[in-house]
């Protein structure tokens, strides 16, 4: 479980976070909805310890990435914006060195990387180097890594860019695995297609501070509209910040 209250972070004269509060269940995907600019990155790396926050409390199974951020990155798997490929490597030695670095002996990353694989459809890149990937693909095995020490907790920012139809099945078969073993997942996105079809709870975030969180028919019935969209549009006041 994630707890986040209060947080506050700022980059100069920019308030970034001001106030962002709200709970993430095990077992659920939860959605962070927000506008450019929102701060969701910006939660998302304070959240792992990437960044100090200035104000507020945070709590990732108990544990607050500001005191053990080591122990919190054992349980956390994170995607971010900066994928982190090396181009010489081939999908296999990549995933290979990052089950390494995470403490995993050779036998289960090669059973890992198996499963990994499947779930997210990578057979035909597996032996491949990083050179000349696409951004799907980059995206896919960059995932990868990032399931690969079957972590309790997922950080995802914007998982879905770039991905084809047949990406984007495979990005929601890993997703509801995730979910039906119990862990917590994050999910920055600007998608609301992936919001309603993945989602659970969603967290609506404006200027740096959470203005909603609920599910996607909680958030409608809350509003009095009928769709996640419109919703989100009268929440945060803004257009800005959906793709359908
Ligand atoms: N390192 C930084 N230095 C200065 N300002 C920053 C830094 N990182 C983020 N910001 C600012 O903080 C605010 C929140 O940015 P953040 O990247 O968290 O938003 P976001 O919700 O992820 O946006 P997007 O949907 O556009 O990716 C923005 O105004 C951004 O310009």
């Amino acid at each position: 479980m994630i707890e986040v209250h209060d947080v506050r972070k700022q980059f100069g004269k920019v308030q970034a976070l001001a106030g962002a509060t709200f709970t993430a269940a095990d077992g659920q995907i939860t959605a962070l909805l927000g506008p450019n600019g929102a701060g969701k990155t910006t939660l998302l790396r304070t959240l792992v310890g990437l960044l100090k926050r200035d104000h507020g409390h945070i709590a990732i199974d108990g544990v607050d990435p500001a005191v053990d951020p080591m122990r919190v990155r054992r349980n956390i798997g994170v995607l971010t914006d900066q994928f982190g490929l090396y181009d010489r490597l081939s999908t296999r030695e990549y995933l290979t060195y990052f089950g390494e670095l995470n403490g995993m002996a050779r036998p289960a990353i090669s059973t890992r990387i198996a499963e990994v694989s499947e779930l997210l459809a990578l057979d035909d890149i597996l032996e491949r180097r990083a050179k000349g990937f696409s951004q799907g693909q980059r995206i896919k095995v960059a995932l990868a890594r990032t399931l690969l020490h079957r972590p309790r907790h997922l950080l995802l920012d914007e998982p879905s860019r770039g991905l084809d139809v047949m990406s984007t099945r495979a990005l929601r078969r890993a997703l509801a695995a995730l979910k039906a073993d119990g862990c917590c997942v994050i999910m920055a996105t600007h998608v609301m297609q992936e919001v309603i079809h993945s989602c659970d709870d969603v967290i609506v975030i404006a200027g740096g501070a959470t203005v909603a969180q609920g599910t996607p028919q909680a958030l409608c019935a809350r509003t009095g509209l009928e769709s996640l969209e419109d919703a989100f549009v009268s929440l945060v006041g803004t257009e800005e910040g959906i793709e359908l």
